[in-house]
């Protein structure tokens, strides 16, 4: 089994509630979305900074794995993308000997029932400004949460971009919709900007949720 990776590399988590924790990160090449923020780009070959090689695309699973099974001191293996959710079948072709951490966009229902494995899932709430068919959107986005919920064994939290203007009513009504699913929310502003509202909306979410104000720390401290 083989997939298109576009990145591998160390570096500490620079988003959400595991801000600082160091990880593994597999950047797996390709999204399904497009998000007008978005701020990754792809490799046609698989950039390994971890071994400092290349390799030619698509990766055999075994690669991986080596590469999983032989990372020392991390907190977990970051699956992050473009969107991971398109690869879950090789995901779930890993022998987890590593927590695994799932960064996603939860629009993919269909795939997220392959990887309930996850220990942590980081996912996205994406605001209407940000995607195009926003209700069709959110509508996976729900079934999403619900599949990969928060448990006992699991952590979810939901990460909310935000963008200088964002409908108030609206993101705070859909976080309403999916609270039961998730451990806390992260309000994390689109790189360079603090919208007027975020402050208010962190306050309005805190009426029925944990809810955080974290940038992405990675990109103020230059580290990839
Ligand atoms: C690159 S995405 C990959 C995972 C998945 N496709 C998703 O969107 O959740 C990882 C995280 O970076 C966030 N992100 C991407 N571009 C950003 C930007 N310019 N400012 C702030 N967050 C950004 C995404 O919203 C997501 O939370
Ligand atoms: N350091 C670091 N932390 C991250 N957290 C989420 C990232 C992503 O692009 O998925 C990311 C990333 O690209 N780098
Ligand atoms: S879903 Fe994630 S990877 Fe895809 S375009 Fe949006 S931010 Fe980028
Ligand atoms: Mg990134």
């Amino acid at each position: 089994m083989k997939a298109k990776i576009s990145e591998i590399f160390y570096s500490i988590q620079g988003e959400g509630i595991f801000c600082g924790v160091r990880q593994l990160f597999i950047r797996f090449y390709g999204c399904n979305l497009n998000c007008y923020y978005c701020d990754t780009t792809y490799n046609e070959d698989c950039v390994n900074y971890a071994y400092n090689e290349v390799r030619k695309n698509p990766v055999e699973l075994d690669y991986v794995q080596r590469i999983i099974d032989e990372s020392e001191r991390i907190h977990s293996v970051s699956f992050t993308g473009g969107e991971p959710l398109l690869y879950a079948d090789f995901i779930a072709s890993l022998k987890k000997t590593k927590k695994f951490y799932l960064e996603s966009n939860m629009t993919l229902p269909e795939k997220a029932k392959k990887v309930r494995f996850f220990d942590v899932v980081a996912g996205d709430l994406k605001v209407r400004e940000a995607v195009e068919n926003y209700d069709e959107v959110f509508e996976r986005t729900v079934k999403c949460y619900k599949i990969l919920r928060d448990t006992r064994k699991r952590v979810t939290f939901c990460k909310i971009v935000l963008p200088p203007k964002f409908n108030f009513e609206e993101v705070l009504n859909s976080a309403m919709e999916i609270k039961d699913y998730v451990r806390c929310f992260v309000l994390q502003p689109v790189f360079g900007t603090f919208g007027e509202n975020i402050l208010k909306l962190q306050e309005a979410i805190l009426e029925f949720s944990d809810a955080r104000i974290i940038p992405q720390v990675h990109k103020y401290l230059g580290v990839r």
